[in-house]
């Protein structure tokens, strides 16, 4: 397992599948795979993902042709995640290490409930502004994969082998302190914004510019900072402008991974964002009546699209 040949295996050829995926092809083209079945498989073995212009034809396998990788980055949505650890089996071997960048708290005990928490690194990706129409993905901001392991006080020896990799790729990235803390203050984020903007059909430079907005996005958020004091987490109301810093570096024209999901008339992942905020809330004594709104009112556009 040299540096030279550090195999990397995706699941997910979507915005942000496609976009780590071009990156380690061109640092290697024989080190990165992408597993898929049925007509995704057909898809990218025919086509190839399309990244800011560039065909890239990334080798891909279906699950039962996977092999063990040195890293398994998991791309997919949340509603997706189930299928995905079934279908990345056999890419998982003895010494592999496994990456979710999905939004969520949750993906991390997911997949390590599948495979042993061992495997699993934290992560999240964080000021990428990837946009995906048709097989085609676009983006201005790469921004910067966060991981690590739980806490991050001196890194690991696996933790610099992909830090390394990412080097080596021209991935940006940070190995924060708190990787739960991380994973809590992108998922404010997401709550804030992937839901406002899914119900404005708002993109960043709208929702820069909208007063509004940002008022919504602000109460969203803040019924989350609420719920992380409750269970302990090092969150608080000063990350909002963190936030804020975060939505200035975003292309104007770029749109939210769930804004994509609705134009798509794809299903959105409220159930991971509001749908969790509404369940913890409850559990911790905490009201959320912002988010019961946006969930409420999220599903109704998800339900005319399935009409
Ligand atoms: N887009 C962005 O800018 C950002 C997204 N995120 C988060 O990252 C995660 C991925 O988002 P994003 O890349 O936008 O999502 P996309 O919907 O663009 O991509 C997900 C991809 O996963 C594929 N997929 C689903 N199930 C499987 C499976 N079992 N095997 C193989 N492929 C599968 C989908 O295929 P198909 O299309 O055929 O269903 C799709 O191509 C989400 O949690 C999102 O919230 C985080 C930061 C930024
Ligand atoms: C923060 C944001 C909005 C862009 O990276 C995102 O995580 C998403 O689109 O899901």
């Amino acid at each position: 397992m040299g540096e030279s040949t550090y195999k990397t295996t995706i699941i997910g050829a979507g915005a942000l599948g496609a976009v780590y995926g071009s990156l380690l092809f061109n640092m290697n083209p024989d080190d990165v795979c992408f597993i898929a079945s049925g007509e995704r498989h057909d898809r990218l073995k025919n086509d190839g993902v399309t990244v800011n212009g560039r065909r890239y034809a990334i080798k891909v396998a279906k699950p039962e042709e996977a092999t063990a990788a040195d890293l398994v980055i998991v791309a997919v949505k949340h509603h997706h995640l189930d299928e995905a650890i079934a279908d990345m089996s056999k890419a998982v071997g003895s010494q592999t290490v496994i990456l979710s960048v999905m939004n969520g708290i949750d993906s991390e005990e997911r997949i390590g409930a599948a495979y042993g928490m061992e495997k699993v690194l934290y992560g999240l990706s964080l000021g990428i502004d990837a946009l995906r129409e048709g097989g085609a993905v676009t983006y201005k901001n790469l921004g910067r994969i966060l991981f690590g392991e739980r806490e991050n006080r001196e890194s690991t020896e696996r933790v610099r082998r992909i830090a390394s990799l990412f080097d080596r790729a021209g991935i940006a990235h940070e190995v924060p302190p708190d990787m739960v803390r991380s994973l809590w203050f992108k998922y404010m984020i997401n709550v804030g914004v992937n839901q406002v903007s899914a119900l404005l059909g708002a993109t960043y430079g709208a929702l820069r510019n909208s007063p509004e907005a940002r008022e919504l996005m602000d109460t969203a958020m803040r019924e989350v900072i609420a719920v992380a004091v409750a269970k302990k987490v090092n969150l608080s109301e000063d990350d909002i402008g963190e936030w804020y810093k975060v939505l200035a570096t975003l292309s104007a024209e770029g749109k939210t991974s769930m804004l994509q999901d609705v134009e798509a008339g794809r299903k959105t992942e409220v159930e991971m964002l509001a749908g969790t905020v509404i369940e913890l809330g409850g559990r911790c004594g905490i009201p959320t009546p912002v988010n019961r709104k946006l969930f409420d009112d999220l599903k109704r556009i998800e339900s005319l699209q399935e009409g």
